[in-house]
């Protein structure tokens, strides 16, 4: 425990394991028990364990470890496309790269490691990327794991490329829950969104919270920067919190379509619900020379969250890009 106390030494609290691909694997833990692990293959978080040692993320029992195919559950990048509207594969190819570590992270702002624990993983286009996408960029992931459990992920693209270049970004986000018809979501009330499963009509949400009871995906259009997912079973709420994400896809295949899910099981959608920061409505262009930053800090605790709450974490993130992280 003593590398905990005065200076966090971030490298003492991250192990490298080797997965069943033999593909690196980060382990960061936290001086109460909590930890997450992030492969190397699509720099996707593949668990977040609270101090209790439960796992926060929703990973399925068929999910396949094999590359290059992403593994069904967990936190996957999606980059530089979301969904099947482009000409790559679905979710663009990030989360099928082996992504690479960087030993010397750069300091950024001191909130965003300060008393973490974090790794940076880095993705760069090969010769062969650049023939199915020509623009080189690096994109650039820190996943920190904070003394309080809470699990934040910065992602910064940069355009090392001659000319402007356009691309969608999501944080497709597996959450765990007890049972998906005991399942709310708070923060998405009144906002339009794009129906995916009505090729992506636009419609408007009424007033109430989320609640499920048949498939559902959507893209929420301008959403607040923190939306809430209430698991009343379980007694557990997940705080999503965002900025540069102006979206929020919300996804659970229900019966029908997990059936014709080759890794997932049949009835693992009670099981889980994605929830998703996400620019997908307006492409990011990124000019030659600049940066582009997309941020998600995800907190899980006790139920005792209510609707007021996320009114006023909302109300206090509006006017401040520097709040929430
Ligand atoms: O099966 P995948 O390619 O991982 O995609 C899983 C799901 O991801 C998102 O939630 C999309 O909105 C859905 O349309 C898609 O079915």
């Amino acid at each position: 425990m003593g590398h905990y106390a005065a200076v966090w030494d971030h490298k003492a609290a991250i192990k490298i394991t080797k997965d069943w691909n033999g593909i690196d694997q980060v382990l960061l833990r936290n001086p109460h028990g909590a930890s997450a692990k992030i492969s190397l293959h699509g720099g996707q978080v593949v668990s977040w364990r609270n101090a209790q040692g439960e796992e926060l993320l929703f990973t399925s029992n068929k999910a396949t470890f094999k590359h290059p195919k992403s593994m069904r559950g967990g936190i996957q990048i999606c980059y530089p496309q979301f969904g099947d509207c482009g000409l790559l594969d679905q979710h663009g190819f990030a989360r099928n790269k082996i992504w690479v570590i960087d030993e010397n992270p750069p300091p950024f702002n001191s909130k965003e490691s300060l008393g973490k624990s974090f790794v940076d993983l880095l993705l760069k286009p090969s010769e062969e990327d650049l023939k199915q996408w020509p623009y080189s960029f690096e994109l650039r992931l820190r996943v920190s794991l904070a003394l309080d459990g809470d699990l934040t992920l910065i992602s910064r693209v940069r355009n090392i490329n001659g000319k402007p270049f356009r691309f969608l970004f999501a944080y497709h986000t597996y959450l765990a829950v007890s049972d998906i018809s005991e399942v709310r979501v708070e923060g998405l009330e009144t906002l339009d969104y794009l129906d995916n499963l009505s090729k992506r009509k636009l419609l408007t949400e009424q007033g109430d919270a989320l609640t499920f009871e048949s498939e559902m995906d959507r893209t929420y259009l301008r959403s607040p920067k923190v939306v809430a997912v209430l698991d009343h079973e379980r007694k557990r709420t997940y705080v999503i919190r965002k900025e540069g994400l102006p979206d929020t896809v919300v996804w659970n295949p229900w019966e029908k379509k997990s059936k014709t899910m080759a890794d997932f099981g049949d009835d693992e959608y009670k099981s889980m619900i994605c929830v998703d920061g996400a620019a997908i409505e307006r492409p990011i262009t990124l000019k030659p020379g600049k940066e582009w930053t997309g941020k998600l800090v995800l907190t899980a605790g006790k139920s005792s969250f209510c609707f007021d709450q996320l009114e006023a974490l909302n109300y206090r993130a509006k006017d401040s890009d520097s709040y929430l992280f």
